[in-house]
């Protein structure tokens, strides 16, 4: 169980191991980014019935076809209130935006093409088609299916929701992702430093991505280098769905974190990567709970978070794109590698990767520069200025980046 496998058969894992989805349902008003659990239907139709789509007249298209009409005005018909009476020949209703269409007419002629004469209104135009009608079910008919299991709800699908009649959404419930620092160096941050000691800046990196990713970051706190501490804070954390310990993943004295997890009933999936940074990330479960380890270096943490955590929580394919390297590449070598980079346009609209100078696994700076991770498969040769290289976007790219360096 010890072999290490490639990126492409830890995803391949990670899917057979997925948490299945739980439901639960909340009001719209706070569901934005969650993701659907049912499908959709709509309640009602939008609009209801024919509306006006403009402040003026509704007439009938056979009064109107000469120019210099007289209708008589037998009443109005404002959104919310509609004329209940059907209008004849020579007839015509006041209406407005949103107004009803009134039975027996088919045409909108806007007031800005009329002249009033008491209870006449002349229409100074000629016409030969219905203008400024929306018909009943223009958006969506009662019955339609609007969204499906999956979707993301965004401002688009909040407001379709809303309009379909529906209060409440049955969306997945959130994972709960449990994060674990294990380090007899490790102090909150705005702790004072002992010599030795640093700060633990891994959860605060990890919980915004498990916030991007629909997930809720839970901080189980720094745990000490003892199988038994590790072991409390894991037996104590009971309604985690995903614990995400991060350091203490290697091989030395004082990795502890697999074999403290393997003590409380966690069945290894993996235990290493053939990715560069990040080969100690491991996984492992139990019937009804995950654990991702992930390397305490906080570059190999943040990437491997990117390629590992991210499926698991969203159940979604990587965000690739193709981009052109700003500047050459060595050749890879046996590992999968993710290269953090900028990513900028050309003038002319080209997406370009920019390679931070420095890969070390233990800087977190570049990550203020990079939104995307370059991807080298393993042995990939060297690469020159204006290639193409597939990568993995890290966050929406600001598009007046120009360099990253
Ligand atoms: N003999 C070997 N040594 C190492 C190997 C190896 O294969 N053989 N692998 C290296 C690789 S690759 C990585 S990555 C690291 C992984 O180390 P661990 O996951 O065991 O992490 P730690 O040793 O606990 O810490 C590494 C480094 O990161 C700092 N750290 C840890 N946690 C945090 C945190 N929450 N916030 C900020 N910084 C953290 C820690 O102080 C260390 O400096 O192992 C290599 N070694
Ligand atoms: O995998 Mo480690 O992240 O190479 O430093």
């Amino acid at each position: 169980m010890s072999d290490l496998i490639s990126v492409d058969e830890a995803h391949r894992r990670l899917g057979e191991h997925a948490l299945l989805p739980q439901t639960e349902t909340i009001s719209v008003a706070d569901a934005q980014g969650r993701v659907l659990a049912e499908a959709i239907t709509a309640r009602v139709s939008r609009p209801p019935a024919a509306v006006s789509a403009m402040d003026g007249y509704a007439v009938r298209l056979d009064d109107v076809r000469e120019a210099g009409a007289r209708l008589a005005v037998i009443g109005e018909a404002p959104a919310g209130a509609p004329f209940e009476r059907p209008v004849g020949t020579g007839q015509a209703v006041r209406i407005f935006t949103g107004g009803e269409m009134p039975a027996g007419t088919n045409h909108i002629v806007i007031q800005e093409d009329t002249d009033r004469d008491g209870d006449t209104v002349i229409c100074r135009d000629a016409y030969d088609h219905s203008e400024f009608v929306r018909p009943a079910g223009l958006d969506f008919a009662a019955g339609d299916t609007l969204l499906t299991p999956g979707t993301r709800l965004c401002a688009g699908e909040l407001a379709l929701a809303a309009a379909a009649n529906h209060a409440t959404l049955p969306v997945q419930r959130k994972l709960r992702v449990g994060i674990l620092a294990n380090g007899n160096e490790l102090k909150p941050p705005g702790s004072d430093l002992a010599p030795g000691e640093i700060v633990n800046s891994n959860p605060a990196g990890l919980a915004a991505l498990i916030r991007d990713w629909g997930g809720e970051p839970v901080d189980l706190g720094i745990a000490a280098d003892t199988i038994d501490a590790i072991r409390s804070a894991i037996a104590g954390a009971p309604d985690i769905d995903i614990f995400l310990p991060v350091g203490g993943a290697s091989v030395g004295d004082h990795d502890l974190m697999r074999p403290a997890f393997a003590a409380e009933g966690f069945e290894p999936v993996f235990e290493k990567v053939a990715v560069r940074p990040g080969k100690p990330t491991w996984f492992s479960r139990t019937a009804s709970k995950r654990v991702l380890g992930l390397p305490g270096n906080p570059a190999s943490a943040l990437v491997c978070a990117h390629l590992f955590l991210q499926p698991l929580l969203t159940g979604a394919p990587l965000p690739l794109v193709k981009a052109r390297l700003a500047a050459p590449l060595p050749a890879n070598g046996p590992r999968e590698q993710y290269m953090r980079a900028a990513i900028s346009l050309t003038d002319g609209g080209v997406v370009m990767a920019h390679a931070a100078a420095n890969q070390d696994s233990s800087l977190i700076t570049p990550f203020i520069r990079s939104a995307g991770l370059i991807r080298r498969l393993p042995g990939a040769p060297g690469m020159e200025t204006g290639q193409v290289v597939d990568c993995i976007l890290i966050r929406a790219p600001r598009w007046t980046d120009q360099d990253g360096s």
